[in-house]
């Protein structure tokens, strides 16, 4: 995978790299957020500023997904297919994976999801039955790492986000076992599954991308691949203050920042 970007050219090049700096140097300051602050956020998001989950969700995923055009674009995915693997979790996180899996199939990618843990909940079904609708193939089990490396050009990460707390119970743990052993790059949903959230972990999982949302949670200093993105352009300035996030300015009508 090169990373293309708007920088093809050498021409580009100080253009871009500049642009590069000059959005390293707007995320200076950007607030890394513990656990329950996190948690906080999103309750007042829903009641205190109105929103709903499934428009937030919608934001969240749609962001996801324009990031992953970004840095896998289509043309530089190394199989015959432009496959990916989307594996949602049980919770929110695993919302905005199916969202995202929408959004990349009408960007014209192959997404297939696992989805093993399924909520008994309207937004979830709903969610599923989109996906379906957009022939997008639910798998039963979870591929061995081999299959998962000869398959698809890259993993998204949508198990665990800013609630995960101790140690990871199947089925995501044999899940996140097999995703270690991959070799093709995960791209990370707000947090690499399986991280503690504040601390992250020194043996867990390490993506290659990680899409944080609405601000960067604590584990991501430790994130070390190649793409770190900012998603969820939804925060309301009067959060934004309150929590003190000093979130970078997303360019122009953007849903995602690379940071
Ligand atoms: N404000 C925003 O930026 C928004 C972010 N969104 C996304 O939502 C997630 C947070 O979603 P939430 O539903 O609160 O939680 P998670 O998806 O992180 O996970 C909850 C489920 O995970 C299970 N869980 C927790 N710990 C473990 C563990 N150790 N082993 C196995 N399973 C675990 C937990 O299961 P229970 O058994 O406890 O029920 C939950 O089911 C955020 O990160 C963003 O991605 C929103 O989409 C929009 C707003
Ligand atoms: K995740």
């Amino acid at each position: 995978f090169a990373h293309t970007g708007s920088c093809s050219s050498k021409t580009w090049i100080k253009d871009c790299s500049s642009l590069r700096m000059a959005s390293t140097m707007a995320a200076q300051g950007i607030k890394y957020l513990g656990q329950e602050e996190a948690q906080h956020i999103d309750e007042e998001l829903f009641s205190e500023y109105g929103f709903s989950v499934d428009q937030l969700m919608e934001l969240a995923g749609l962001s996801c997904a324009t990031a992953i055009t970004k840095a896998y674009p289509l043309t530089s995915l190394l199989k015959d297919k432009p496959t990916l693997l989307v594996v949602c979790g049980p919770g929110n996180n695993g919302g905005d994976g199916l969202v995202c899996a929408r959004h990349l199939k009408l960007f014209g990618y192959e997404p297939s999801i696992l989805y093993p843990k399924r909520p008994n909940k309207p937004l979830f079904q709903g969610l599923t039955t989109q996906c379906q609708k957009m022939e997008i193939p639910f798998l039963t089990e979870m591929p061995e790492a081999e299959v998962i490396d000869e398959a698809y050009n890259l993993v998204i990460d949508a198990i665990f986000g800013f609630s995960f707390k101790g140690a990871v119970r199947e089925p995501f743990a044999s899940v996140l076992d097999i995703l270690k052993k991959t070799s093709v790059p995960v791209a990370s949903i707000d947090i690499p599954s399986g991280w503690d959230v504040e601390q992250g972990s020194v043996d867990g999982l390490q993506p290659d991308t990680l899409i944080s949302l609405t601000a960067p949670k604590k584990s991501a200093s430790m994130f070390r691949g190649r793409y770190h993105y900012l998603g969820g352009r939804f925060v309301p300035p009067g959060l934004e203050r309150k929590y003190q996030l000093n979130l970078p300015q997303y360019p122009g009508t953007d849903c995602v920042l690379q940071l």
